[in-house]
Order: C-alpha cells, then structure tokens, then sequence
C-alpha cells in the first residue's frame, strides 16, 4: 500500500509562558511512516508525549521542526507548515480524528451530529442518514436516542455517538485517541470491528491504546516513544 503519513524529524518543546518561561521537552526528532492499510501504534508511558504527537499529527500542535507530510488528494501537505486553509481541508477530506470525548453542541440532534463529516465532504443527506443509523446500530445507541441532541446522554452513549461521528467520514487516515478507553467488551469490541474494516479498505491508522488487547488486535506495528520524562531536561 501507498505512504499516506510521513513524520520527519518532528521535535516539540512546550515553553510554558506563565511559569518562567520554562522549558519542556517532549520529544525529539521522531521519524515515522504509515502506509494505507496499516496501524502504528504510539506506545510509551504517560508522559511521554503520544497525545502530543498525535495532536500535531493534525496540526492541533505546531513542532518546534521537522515535517508532517499527509496525502492528500494527490498531493502532500505538511501540517507543520500549512496555512490554516489547509489544515481545515486536510481535515474535511483526508485526516479523521477519533477521541472519546464528544464536543457537544447543544439542540443539534445525535443524528445530525454524527452525519454532520459525511455532509461536509458532499455526501448525499439521506445516504449519509442511512449510514449514521447503520453506525449508531452497531454502537448499541438506540433509535429512540437519534433524535435527541446529546448534551444529556451518558458519558459512554456520548462517547459512542462520538466514535460513529468519528468513523462515518470516508477519511483515507484516521487518528484515535483511545477510542475505546472506558467501553464495555461488545462495544469494544464493535470499534475494533470498525478500525479494522477502516484498515482493510486502505486507511492509515495512528492510535493510542491504553488497552493491551486492543492494541495487540488492532496494531500492525508500535512505536515507542523515547524520551522517559524523567530523563528529560526541563529548563527555565
Ligand atoms: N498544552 C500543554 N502545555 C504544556 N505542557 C503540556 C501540554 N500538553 C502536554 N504537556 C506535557 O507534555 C508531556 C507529554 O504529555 P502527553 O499528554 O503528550 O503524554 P501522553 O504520553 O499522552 O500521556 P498519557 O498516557 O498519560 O495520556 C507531559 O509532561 C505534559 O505535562
């Protein structure tokens, strides 16, 4: 399969502006490739920097240096550099990200939530519907659900509505956050279900997955981040 990430010596200091100044490495000179099809998994313990390497994965995070090229439509943007424009439409088109958290917005309905990426990226409104029902079906969000706005469901409805938000984009790489930390086993199991058929239609996946099984499951390789936070300099 064809490279769709390419991370080229991408370093990141936090400069912690209201306390001195201080400096905090995080990490330093990652390099890393994700071909369609394939999972890496960032792997280290916490503290380690994986949020933060996933966050400038999608350009939520500016390195200090280093490249982060992604696919798209053809061509290769690096979201180190990219102007705002961009980043929005690498987001809309190719990078989907995947957390456990769901922004809510209040009085739009589950459904219009979770169909709101496809509509975006010019999907007809009553395939996109069909979809998200088919999505919110296999997450165990029940129908009588769709048409209520989620500000008032459960953290772990809301989180399901999240990962169907999540996944019903036709994204060529998707980056999850733990995207199953704190699911029962069926529903669990119904997101690995996911990733892998995402997976298996050519998607490049980056993830972090504090679940061992999940991970063995889903992850074609790991990487470790290197730096221990103990070890690391921090100056102000
Ligand atoms: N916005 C920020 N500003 C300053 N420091 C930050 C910020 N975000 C993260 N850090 C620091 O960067 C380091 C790495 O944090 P990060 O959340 O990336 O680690 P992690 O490996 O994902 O940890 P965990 O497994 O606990 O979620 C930590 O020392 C953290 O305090």
């Amino acid at each position: 399969m064809d490279i769709q990430l390419r991370v080229e010596n991408v370093s990141k200091t936090f400069v912690l502006h209201n306390q001195n100044g201080t400096r905090l490495p995080v990490f330093h000179d990652i390099s890393l490739t994700v071909a369609g099809g394939e999972c890496v998994a960032l792997n280290g313990h916490s503290g380690s920097g994986k949020s933060t390497l996933l966050r400038s994965l999608y350009g939520n995070y500016q390195p200090d240096g280093g490249h982060i090229f992604v696919r798209h439509r053809g061509g290769w943007v690096d979201m180190v550099s990219a102007d705002a424009r961009d980043v929005l439409q690498v987001r809309r088109y190719t990078v989907g990200w995947v957390s456990q958290f769901l922004r809510v917005i209040p009085r739009i309905s589950t459904l219009e939530v979770v169909i709101q990426p496809l509509l975006e990226q010019g999907a007809d409104r009553q395939e996109s519907e069909h979809r998200a029902g088919e999505l919110l079906t296999r997450l165990n969000v029940p129908e009588r659900l769709w048409s209520l706005a989620p500000a008032t469901f459960s953290g772990g409805e809301q989180q399901r509505v999240n990962i169907a938000r999540g996944f019903i984009g036709d994204f060529p790489i998707l980056l999850l956050d733990e995207p199953t930390a704190s699911l029962d086993v069926a529903n669990r199991n119904a997101v690995v279900q996911l990733i892998q058929e995402a997976k298996a239609r050519g998607c490049a996946v980056v993830g972090i997955f504090h679940d061992e099984e999940v991970r063995q499951t889903v992850a074609d390789h790991d990487y470790m981040m290197a730096i221990a936070a103990t070890d690391r300099e921090v100056t102000a």
